[in-house]
């Protein structure tokens, strides 16, 4: 039996389903081939000399990799082509990039984290691409798009997604009515599907934080992680197991496989930021597959997707996965623990 591939499940959404319109779809399948391409670049490692750090620094003060820049550039590239995009907002740009008048201008803005996980590119660990679709607003048509256009909460995505460049390179895709798991056939060239209706499982015993930052936490975490450390004899009354893998994208797919939580809160390293992780490029797209999966995800007491962004690089402190697990951070947090 042939199985489907990522166009022919967006054909079918499209016509089928009136999930999508025509537009969104040809962006999705953009995006994707984007993907396919930093995916090769990924693989080539040292092979393709794309290891390795540049000079320069990103609008957030940290030191780019070159495939930071690269694969930032292979998805402009892609989507000022054939993207149907009003504009694009990237974690490595300073400002929105718009997309050059001779093309019609489309109705939709992209915004992505073109490579997450970049301490682990030169160590040959399991990176990503995030992406996030919004609609841009009814007048833009007579007029150039602005940074303001981009501040919409995660609850008006229209798209999100994530590909992992592991072991096997996959796309996890929520176009808002469930996720959609699909594994990149090399041989092929397809994107075909291999994870139907992705669904997080409502518990967990298994946490991911990065345990060194432990004693910045404010007081409700770090009594969180040490009850959940002092597994069944402790209040929660099971043992827990820990993941970092420091790729987002990576521990994300690991808790939509089989449950767990994800953790980046808030710490007193940098005290004025709210969290590490950036709302519009990681936790707003990341935060709508995982509440499409029947997770939940906040920034420990507050809904996520509910955030009215200010700025197009703002942080967040981040708590997502498995919904009783997420409620229970949420307990602590918010002070009834
Ligand atoms: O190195 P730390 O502090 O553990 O942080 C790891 C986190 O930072 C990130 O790598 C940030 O993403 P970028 O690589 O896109 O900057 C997340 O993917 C990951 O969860
Ligand atoms: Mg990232
Ligand atoms: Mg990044």
């Amino acid at each position: 039996m042939s199985r489907k591939t990522l166009t022919q499940y967006l054909v079918e959404q499209q016509r089928n389903n009136n999930a999508i319109e025509a537009e969104v779809r040809l962006l999705v399948e953009v995006v994707s081939r984007a993907c396919k391409a930093i995916s090769h670049a990924v693989s080539k490692g040292a092979l393709g000399g794309v290891l390795g750090s540049l000079e320069s620094e990103n609008v957030q003060g940290e030191v780019q990799k070159k495939l930071d820049v690269m694969s930032n550039e292979i998805l402009l590239e892609a989507n000022e082509w054939g993207g149907h995009l009003a504009g694009m907002a990237s974690e490595e740009m300073e400002t929105i990039h718009h997309i050059p008048n001779r093309y019609p201008k489309g109705e939709y803005l992209l915004l992505f984290d073109p490579l997450d996980g970049s301490s682990n590119i030169d160590v040959n660990v399991s990176i990503g691409t995030i992406f996030s679709v919004l609609k841009a607003p009814a007048d833009i048509s007579g007029r150039e798009v602005t940074e303001e256009d981009f501040l919409q909460p995660g609850s008006q995505q229209v798209v999100a997604g994530y590909a992992v460049y592991g072991p096997q390179t996959m796309l996890v895709l929520t176009i808002g009515n469930g996720v959609m798991g699909f594994t990149l056939d090399r041989e092929l060239g397809s994107w075909v599907v291999t994870h139907e209706n992705m669904r997080v499982p409502e518990d967990t015993k298994e946490f991911s934080i990065n345990m060194s930052n432990m004693r910045h936490w404010a007081p409700p975490m770090r009594q969180y992680i040490e009850d959940c450390l002092a597994g069944t004899t402790g209040p929660m009354g099971k043992d827990y197991n820990m993941r970092w893998i420091a790729s987002m994208v990576a521990d994300v797919h690991r808790i939509m496989t089989r449950g767990g939580i994800f953790m980046y809160p808030w710490d007193s390293r940098d005290p004025k930021k709210p969290g590490k992780l950036r709302l519009m490029y990681e936790a707003n797209p990341m935060s709508f597959i995982i509440e499409q999966a029947g997770g939940m995800a906040t920034d420990s007491v507050n809904r996520i997707m509910d955030i009215q962004p200010t700025e197009l690089h703002q942080r967040v402190g981040v708590v997502l996965g498995s919904k009783n697990e997420v409620a229970r951070v949420k307990d602590y947090c918010a002070g009834s623990k």
